[in-house]
């Protein structure tokens, strides 16, 4: 368990956040693409898709170091509901309509890894979370030759309940050690058919992200950040095992009342 802290930044304004996000979403793509050629991340859905499009749709300065080079991204997801990729639910569904379908052509287009559409009716979406881990397989190298695949990037959200990918609080998936992606068959939050990453494939990723805003999550933050009874939250788990490579984009509202220390700027 990682014993650094987290790094909460908090923003006046989600223009002003999102701005912040576009720089280091960048600064991880340029990482990557020095270390291999290619930037792997996973994304959430919810309240994410359209903060992360407004940082990345924004002009850039004409820097490379400003660019998003999408051609090289491969996307995946950190959660998926178990419905077709056109349905309302879906988090594809949504990346696709906030992002993907607004990425100018002359700026490339990414890669981006869905589940697979055959098994969402499934009873059990237990095979549906089997085929993505292969699908994360193919492009990390099979699971009995790296122990777990080490995304560049992983953005979360965190629900007002402090669930983040579709982890929820004190459900047994939390203690999960071996699968990259688990099912959940019962979400307290519709649907209730899901697959998730698991925990350990999160904190192994080289950056962890929540993007959380609005006085509606204020509390659950608190709860995170300030209390004792908040260190079993899924959000919070994150935390605890990623340290200082979690970072917080948060606005004023998110935090107001907390005590742990934050900042204006990265
Ligand atoms: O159900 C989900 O909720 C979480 C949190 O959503 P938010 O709207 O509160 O940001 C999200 O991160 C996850 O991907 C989604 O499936």
């Amino acid at each position: 368990m990682a014993t650094a802290h987290p790094n909460l930044f908090s923003f006046p304004s989600t223009d002003y956040l999102a701005q912040q996000l576009r720089g280091y979403v960048l600064r991880a793509q340029n990482a990557a693409l020095t270390r291999h050629d290619t930037f792997r991340l996973a994304v959430s859905g919810g309240s994410l898709p359209t903060v992360l499009a407004r940082a990345l749709l924004a002009p850039s300065n004409g820097s490379p170091e400003d660019t998003p080079q999408f051609a090289k991204w491969h996307i995946f997801f950190a959660d998926e509901r178990a419905v077709p990729l056109d349905h309302e639910d879906s988090n594809y569904r949504l990346l696709k309509d906030e992002l993907v379908s607004k990425i100018p052509s002359e700026l490339g287009a990414p890669t981006v890894h869905a589940i697979d559409a055959n098994h969402v009716n499934d009873d059990d979406p237990q095979e549906l979370a089997d085929l993505y881990q292969e699908e994360l397989m193919r492009s990390f190298a099979a699971k009995d030759s790296v122990k777990l695949p080490v995304f560049d990037l992983i953005l979360l959200g965190c629900g007002p309940d402090g669930h983040t990918c579709s982890l929820f609080p004190g459900h047994e998936l939390l203690r999960e050690k071996d699968a990259w992606v688990a099912a959940e068959t019962n979400s307290p939050k519709p649907p209730p058919k899901r697959i998730t990453l698991t925990l350990p494939v999160v904190t192994h990723a080289v950056s962890i992200a929540f993007v959380a805003t609005g006085a509606g999550k204020k509390d659950i933050l608190k709860k995170i950040f300030d209390q004792e009874e908040g260190r079993s939250i899924p959000s919070a788990l994150v935390n605890q095992g990623g340290g200082e490579k979690v970072s917080w984009f948060t606005d004023h509202p998110a935090v107001e009342g907390i005590s742990f220390p934050r900042r204006g700027s990265l």
